[in-house]
Order: C-alpha cells, then sequence, then structure tokens
C-alpha cells in the first residue's frame, strides 16, 4: 500500500515576473519502509519536492497524501507538528549544533518530539555512543553525519529525508553512512528518501525516482536492491 503519495503536484515559483514551474503534475508513489532514490539533474526538481513533502513549502496545486492524510490542506500549526513528528530530515553539511556535544545534539531533538527511540538508543545505531561527549569540532564529517542520522533517527519519524547525504564524504564514508541509512530503513521500517546527483546509489534503492525538468521521466521499483557493499563509486 502507498505510504507517500503525490497526485498532480505543481509547484511554480514566482519571481518578479518570471514563474518557474519547478515541479510540473508529477504523479508517483512511495511503499511504507521503502529506501527510495531520487536522481535527476540540476534543477530537475529534486531539493523542490524534498521541501514540498518535508512541510517546509507548499504545492502550488495537487495532493501530497503521507499515510492517507493530505498534507497539503494541513496550516501551519499541523505542519510545525507533521515536521516535528513524522519527518526526520539529513542534510549534505549536517546542520549539528557546534556548542553542543553529540549526545546534546541528539537528546534535543528527542524532546522535542513523542518518540520510543532514546537519544541513547538511536546514538548506539549509528555506532557513536563512545563519542558521545565529543563536541562537533572534535569528529569526522563521516561521525558528525552519524550524529545527524542519530538526531532524526531519536524522533522516530516515518520517513527520513536525506538530501545529498553522502555528498561531502569520501567514498568509504559514504558507502557507511548509507549502510547505516539502510539498516535503519529495514530494522525501523522507516522510509528512506534520499536525493542525490550519485547515479551508483541508485543501484541500492528498492525504489528509484527520475524527474527531468519538473517531470516524473520513471519510477522503477527492484526487489532485490544491492547490498551497500556491492556497489562500486
Ligand atoms: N525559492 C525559489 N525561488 C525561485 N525558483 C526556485 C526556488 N527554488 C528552486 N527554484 C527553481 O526551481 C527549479 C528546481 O529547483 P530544485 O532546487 O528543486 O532542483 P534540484 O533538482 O534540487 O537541483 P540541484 O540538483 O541543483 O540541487 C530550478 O529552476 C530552480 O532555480
Amino acid at each position: 500500500m502507498s505510504f507517500v503519495e503525490f497526485q498532480g503536484v505543481t509547484k511554480i515559483y514566482k519571481s518578479g515576473d518570471a514563474t518557474i514551474k519547478a515541479l510540473d503534475n508529477i504523479h508517483f508513489s512511495f511503499e511504507k519502509g521503502s529506501f527510495a532514490v531520487i536522481l535527476g539533474p540540476s534543477g530537475s526538481g529534486k531539493s523542490t519536492l524534498l521541501n514540498l513533502l518535508g512541510g517546509m513549502d507548499f504545492a502550488s496545486e495537487g495532493s501530497i497524501l503521507v499515510n492517507e492524510i493530505n498534507i497539503t490542506k494541513m496550516d501551519k500549526g499541523q505542519l510545525t507538528l507533521y515536521r516535528r513528528n513524522d519527518i526526520g530530515f539529513v542534510f549534505q553539511f549536517y546542520n549539528i549544533l557546534p556548542n553542543l556535544t553529540a549526545y546534546e545534539n541528539i537528546d534535543m531533538a528527542y524532546r522535542l518530539s513523542k518518540s520510543s527511540i532514546s537519544s541513547e538508543e538511536a546514538i548506539e545505531a549509528v555506532g557513536l555512543k563512545h563519542r558521545m561527549n565529543n563536541f562537533p569540532s572534535q569528529l569526522s564529517g563521516g561521525e558528525l553525519q552519524r550524529v545527524s542520522i542519530a538526531r532524526a533517527l531519536c524522533k522516530n519519524p516515518n520517513i527520513m529525508l536525506c538530501d545529498e547525504p553522502t555528498g561531502a564524504l569520501d567514498s568509504e564514508t559514504g558507502k557507511m553512512i548509507l549502510k547505516i541509512l539502510q539498516e535503519m530503513s529495514a530494522k525501523y521500517n522507516t522510509t528512506v528518501i534520499i536525493v542525490t546527483h550519485n547515479a551508483v546509489i541508485a543501484d541500492i534503492a528498492d525504489t528509484v525516482l527520475r524527474l527531468k525538468d519538473g517531470k516524473v521521466e520513471s519510477v522503477v521499483k527492484s526487489d532485490n536492491p544491492l547490498k551497500v557493499e556491492e556497489v562500486e563509486w
């Protein structure tokens, strides 16, 4: 059954007299617990799609259903709760607060949500328990990304939205991050959605959505995605 469903979604940006159709009447669906990758050239609408699904921006037309609830009908207060309780965000540049320890960064998110996954469990799930009292300046890029995944995980989100999560990392560290995300998706039944320029990542996804010029070019589902260890880049 579809867990995320876009029905005829269009997003138009206005800047001065110009209008830009970033998404043009798109339809697709992802299932609960899927590990999905969104690919497409620069400007094809990937971040716009993520922003709409994450409740950070509004669609111009169409419906976005999450667990059968139409989020395009939510008011600002409902969207705030949706972002807080349903969505975990992982970005390319981590967005970790520098004056808090790894643990404190994670625990702050935990306290804001009504989650069943404790900060301790989340930090253990990303293999960073031994570094929990370190400050961000004492951690590597891969470790910072693990903190940001634990911060998203401790909300026990229905959907994890990842915008180029390996973009700033070397390939080995990037693979480790993808492995954590893949394991998390399997263990917690989290729907993980990764936006990337790296087409190789598509091989480990069970669903691959390709965007082009704001339109869906293809949606390909695979019953046998590769394990992270099996891909080369
Ligand atoms: N806030 C905005 N105001 C005006 N135009 C915007 C805005 N955000 C995005 N756009 C335009 O919408 C189109 C889609 O942008 P989007 O960022 O979604 O693409 P993308 O596929 O994520 O690109 P990239 O891979 O370069 O990040 C582009 O033409 C972009 O310039």
